[in-house]
């Protein structure tokens, strides 16, 4: 009998209970394991005693399939390698880590993470000889080499019924509606959500913009007939000068957010137009998880514990062709999926009139 571990890593995302409920069904029901839910990711195995709860089937019985975040509990901050201390210093926890792992006597971890995750995870694993397998989640779908990641289909979907409740307002009021969205430093969810959600601009950091051209597009809308307009900006695009607009957060590090609100001053200033912005922010790693998300979810979860009975560690399942695969995590890693400027989606949104600033 194996004994595993899993932790929820990163923002939180919807669908997140939904893979850690597969990998309870399939590693005990399947092939009659023990898995324990390290609290706080990587914090619960920093913690002494060490945080963490064994998982039974009966734990998602109730509606937790159905339910957005992570009851595990995650984090973005406290990297282990460079582990903030209370004198504004930095220490390396790594060795805490592995040491945890040991102590829970664990045959293999699923960490479910993004980018930042997989890379501190990997690293670990590496140093420790940690037996670890990823599963991708991200709202930003900025993991190389897997078509789906866990949370972007809901974060669409919340930034698209965002964009149905702007329409009618802007239009009672002829006004330009602006909407800044996450992502991190790629434009997926601005992208899809501005194609689904019917904008007529759409901002993103892969592809750089004037303002000019943004009042170009407003001003034929009117000529049109048009009374609004619906922009979407994505949180990492910068001003015309190419600065990140970020916010500062205690420990150094840097948020994006507010960069809707300079879009919004330029665009009034160059077309006359009332301007409102509406950030959306960290409602869309909230809500119920789409089908997609706990479809997708519930697949990485299974096939994530079947990696560990081949024994195939190191690797990240992934979606390619309407199957599940799994790819080196160092791939994962290293493949940055940003908005390719000559894609279908971005030539999708051209076809049907949606403006980037660059034309
Ligand atoms: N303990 C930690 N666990 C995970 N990330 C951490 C931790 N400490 C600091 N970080 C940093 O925080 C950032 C986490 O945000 P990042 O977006 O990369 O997370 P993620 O796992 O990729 O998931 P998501 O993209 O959904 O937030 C990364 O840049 C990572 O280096
Ligand atoms: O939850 P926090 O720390 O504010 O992080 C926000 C960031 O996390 C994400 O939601 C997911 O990576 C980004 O889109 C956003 O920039
Ligand atoms: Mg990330």
């Amino acid at each position: 009998m194996k004994r595993i571990a899993v932790l929820t890593s990163g923002g939180d995302c919807a669908g997140l209970n939904a893979v850690v409920r597969a990998v309870t069904q399939r590693a005990v029901a399947g092939y009659g394991w023990e898995v324990f839910g390290i609290r706080q990711g990587t914090a619960g195995l920093l913690a002494r005693p060490i945080d963490a709860e064994k998982l039974e089937i009966s734990r998602f019985e109730g509606d937790l399939l159905r339910r957005g975040g992570t009851f595990l509990g995650t984090t973005n901050s406290g990297n282990p390698f460079d582990y903030p201390t209370q004198d504004g210093g930095r220490i390396d926890r790594s060795e805490e880590i592995i040491a945890a792992y040991r102590e829970l006597e664990l045959d293999a971890l699923i960490g479910i993470g993004g980018d930042g995750s997989m890379a501190i995870l990997r690293r670990l694993a590496q140093q420790g000889g940690l037996n670890l397998v990823g599963i991708p989640k991200t709202i930003d779908n900025d993991l190389g080499h897997t078509e789906v990641s866990v949370g972007y289909d809901t974060a669409v979907r919340v930034a698209t019924d965002a964009l149905d409740n702007l329409q009618p307002t802007a239009a009672s009021h002829s006004r330009v509606m602006i909407l800044e969205v996450m992502g991190r430093d790629a434009g997926h969810i601005a992208l899809s959500a501005g194609i689904a959600g019917g904008a007529d601009v759409i901002l993103i950091p892969e592809i750089g913009y004037q303002i000019e051209s943004v009042a170009r597009k407003i001003a034929a809308l009117r000529v049109a007939g048009r009374n609004f307009a619906l922009v979407v900006v994505a949180e990492a695009v910068t001003t015309e000068s190419g600065e990140a607009v970020t916010q500062y957060q205690p420990g150094g590090a840097k948020n994006y957010g507010g960069v809707g609100h300079y879009i919004a001053g330029r665009i009034a200033e160059a077309t006359g137009a009332e301007t409102r912005v509406t950030v959306l922010g960290h409602v869309q790693r909230g809500g119920s998880p789409t089908a997609t998300d706990r479809l997708m979810g519930t697949a990485f979860g299974v096939h994530a514990v079947d990696l560990i009975e081949e024994g195939k560690f190191d690797h990240m399942v992934a979606w390619s062709e309407r199957e599940v695969t799994a790819i080196p995590i160092s791939e994962a890693i290293a493949g940055y999926n940003a908005v390719d400027p000559q894609g279908s989606l971005v030539k999708t949104a051209r076809g049907v009139g949606i403006c980037f600033g660059d034309t």
